[in-house]
């Protein structure tokens, strides 16, 4: 796989027990057999590039060389695969960010990947044709670069409550934008620092001295030439976050900018010359970019949770510590069933989260294909389910990495073992394209209107069923666990329910109600969430055309997730849905018989997401399992290294410390 010379002896006799077809999971994670060659194919492309490497590890580098040597790459990068005699024909965009093939030379985050994920998709999903024929060309051949610039310092969740305004004159046939505060200034949009010369402004659009709601519009930013911003704009960079700190997050304000009429996406809804109106078939409509991102993070969660799973089970197999049995050496630490426990429901996650990005990616396409036809019914639909399936896997990926982290002991808290860049990358993903605690509450919206009006999408037509509730639950399987989490789902939204009843009748507002209510219904919103991916995970395994063993695998995966949640949150099934602490007790032995089981197989199982070394870019992880030499190798790379003494540090402060007599 590596071509290493060196294998650690204890990975080669796990390797060499293998009972299944790697190979079947790798074209399972990729979506077929040409989806595992043509990533293949674009990773070699990318490691055999030497112009695509650094000369000086990244993380030694000043905030400013960081973002130089970043985009450095991703210009590279691109302009390289721009031109298909140079490597693989057809490269999937979203591939090339920072989760994707592209990871492997674009480590702290691409600078251009907001051109990428929202500037290009809302380009081509929110505007006519004339404007796409105008804008697109400059778009896909990077003469316009652009980013989605939505969120301001003072207002990010609540989007009716944003401050740019973007006001109609109809003399000159202009949109004039202004900031009318500091909390206007856009802030975060990535790229926009100093990458970007056009954005995706959303504004709150005002004609004939109405406001009609927040609207995008196509902004030039800087000159196409020179690069300097244009008059009346301010722009510049945010500053250092917890990570992805090359994405070069920036912020924007407006002084009376000027820009033409069509410069309003015009798809949706439109400004005529005079200054009249007209309406979108739904406001929600100009969201569309944002629901795109939602979807994809599921996916590129999955991807980021299965290589911390990687780094952490293979560590865990060359790792010998502490005594099991008395007198005998020191034994694998994924001998003890305390780090199973923190490696398998992760493992088990990355499938559940896998199936579930399918499922919402196809409703995602069904979704646009009928709203291109005027079709807006399977709206409400994807936004519930990809507002519930961000919120979980990012939510879920960010705990289970942390205690991954904490499963390779000290050295899972070293920048090299990749721990610290995971963790940035999937809590940000709690945060962006709407903060997780306001998505659950718009599930929890969906769910209640669902089980009162007895309509709603096929994702929550079981609220419907009116005999779900009574439904007796004999044997425990993924089926019946599965029903089990609908009846808890179910449990929480009547709750809310009666709660909001209760206040009503006591006078409190609705609002008041709402709020006073949030907690049973986040809860139930999570407990739906949970039931979407428990269903996802059973039907894919049903549906697929899976060997034997690997469908006996996926089957003891499925499992032990869904008895890990079931255990994790087994009040919640007490209260709603019969569960009684006899079922609960089998429920915690079958839990650890799983465990003891997918010991067997694990290291065979991260093996086949078959993540190169290059991509998983941990020294506690790598394919060979040397890590202890490649930690000391990683050690001598520190600038602190070169000489034995810091002889500049030592002379000027701690020589005079250690002479001063204190
Ligand atoms: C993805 C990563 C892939 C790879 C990563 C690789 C590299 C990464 C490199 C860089 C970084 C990556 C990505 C970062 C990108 C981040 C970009 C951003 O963060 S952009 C900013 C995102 N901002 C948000 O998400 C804001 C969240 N807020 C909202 O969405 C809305 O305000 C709200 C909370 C939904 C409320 O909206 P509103 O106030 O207008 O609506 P109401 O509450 O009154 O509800 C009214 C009605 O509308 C329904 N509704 C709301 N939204 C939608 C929708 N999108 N679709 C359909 N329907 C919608 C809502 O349910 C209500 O329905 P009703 O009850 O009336 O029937
Ligand atoms: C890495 C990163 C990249 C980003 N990229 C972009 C980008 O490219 N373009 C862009 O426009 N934006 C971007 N953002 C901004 C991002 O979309 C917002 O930060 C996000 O939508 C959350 O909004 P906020 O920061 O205003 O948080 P707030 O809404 O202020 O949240 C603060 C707290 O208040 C709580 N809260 C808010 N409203 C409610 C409510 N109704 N009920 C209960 N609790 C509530 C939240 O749960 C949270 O705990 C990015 C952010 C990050 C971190």
């Amino acid at each position: 796989m590596s071509g290493a010379v060196y294998e650690n002896p204890d990975l080669k006799r796990e390797r060499s027990q293998c009972l299944f077809d790697k190979e079947e999971i790798t074209n399972l994670i990729d979506g077929g057999k040409e989806k595992t060659k043509e990533r293949r194919d674009l990773e070699e492309f990318i490691v055999c590039d030497e112009d695509l490497k650094d000369s000086v590890p990244i993380e030694y580098l000043s905030h400013a060389d960081k973002y130089s040597a970043e985009l450095r790459k991703a210009c590279l990068l691109f302009k390289k695969l721009s031109n298909p005699s140079n490597g693989p024909a057809e490269v999937s965009t979203v591939a090339l960010l920072s989760t994707g093939a592209g990871a492997i030379t674009l480590k702290e985050g691409n600078p251009l990947a907001l051109h990428y994920i929202m500037f290009l998709p809302s380009l081509m999903s929110m505007c006519t044709p004339e404007q796409q024929e105008k804008w697109l060309p400059k778009a896909t051949s990077l003469q316009m670069i652009g980013t989605y610039a939505q969120t301001e310092m003072g207002h990010g969740t609540f989007l009716r409550g944003l401050e740019t305004t973007a006001t109609y004159d109809p003399t000159t046939k202009e949109f004039i934008l202004e900031s009318p505060s500091i909390t206007a200034y856009k802030w975060w949009p990535g790229g926009l620092g100093q990458t970007t010369n056009y954005a995706i402004v959303m504004a709150q659009l005002f004609t004939h001295e109405k406001c009609e709601g927040i609207h995008p519009f196509l902004v030039q930013l800087r000159d196409e030439e020179t690069h300097e911003p244009l008059p009346g704009i301010s722009v510049g960079e945010i500053g250092p976050k917890l990570g992805f700190n090359t994405v070069n997050n920036g912020y924007l304000g407006f002084e009376k900018v000027r820009i033409p009429r069509d410069h309003l996406l015009m798809k949706h809804s439109q400004v005529l010359e005079d200054g009249t109106y007209i309406k979108p078939a739904s406001t929600k409509l100009g969201y569309g970019a944002m629901v795109f991102v939602r979807v994809l993070v599921v996916r590129d969660v999955a991807v980021q949770l299965r290589k911390a799973v990687t780094i952490a089970t293979r560590y865990s197999c060359v790792r010998h510590q502490s005594e099991l049995k008395p007198g005998d050496p020191e034994p694998q630490i994924l001998d003890y069933v305390a780090q199973q426990n923190k490696l398998f429901p992760p493992l088990a996650a990355t499938f559940g989260f896998h199936f579930a990005a399918n499922y919402v990616w196809d409703l995602y396409n069904s979704a646009r294909e009928g709203i291109g036809k005027g079709d807006l019914h399977l709206m409400p639909d994807l936004h519930g389910l990809s507002c519930a399936l961000k919120a979980l896997s990012s939510s879920e990926a960010s705990n289970f990495v942390e205690v991954l982290r904490q499963s390779c002991g000290g050295h899972g808290y070293m920048v090299c073992s990749n721990f610290p860049r995971i963790y940035s990358l999937v809590t940000a993903a709690e945060t962006y394209e709407g903060e997780n605690t306001v998505l659950w509450l718009q599930v929890a919206k969906y769910l209640i209107k669902t089980r009162m009006d007895k309509s709603g999408g096929k994702s929550v037509a079981y609220l419907i069923d009116s005999n779900l509730m009574n439904n007796k639950i004999v044997d425990l399987n993924n089926d019946s666990i599965t029903n089990l989490f609908q009846r808890v789902a179910a449990g929480y939204v009547d709750l809310a329910i009666k709660k909001l009843e209760g206040y009503n009748r006591q006078g409190m507002a609705p609002h008041d109600a709402w709020n006073h209510s949030a907690i049973h219904l986040i809860k139930g919103a999570q407990a739906h969430a949970r039931y979407v991916v428990a269903d996802c995970f059973v039907r894919s395994i049903k549906e697929g055309k899976f060997s034997d063993p690997v469908r006996l695998i996926l089957n003891q995966l499925c499992e032990l997730l869904l008895t890990y949640w079931l255990v994790e949150h087994s009040g919640d099934f007490f209260m709603f849905a019969d569960l009684s602490a006899n079922q609960l007790f089998k429920l915690q032995s079958k839990y650890m018989e799983l465990l003891g089981t997918i010991r067997t197989y694990a290291v065979n199982l991260v093996d086949s997401f078959d993540i190169r070394d290059e991509a998983l870019d941990s020294v506690l992880g790598c394919w060979d399992g040397n890590a202890y030499q490649r930690l000391f190798d990683e050690a001598s790379k520190s600038p602190l290294n070169k000489t034995s003494v810091h002889r500049e540090s030592f002379e000027k402060y701690l020589k005079p410390l250690m002479k001063s007599n204190l």
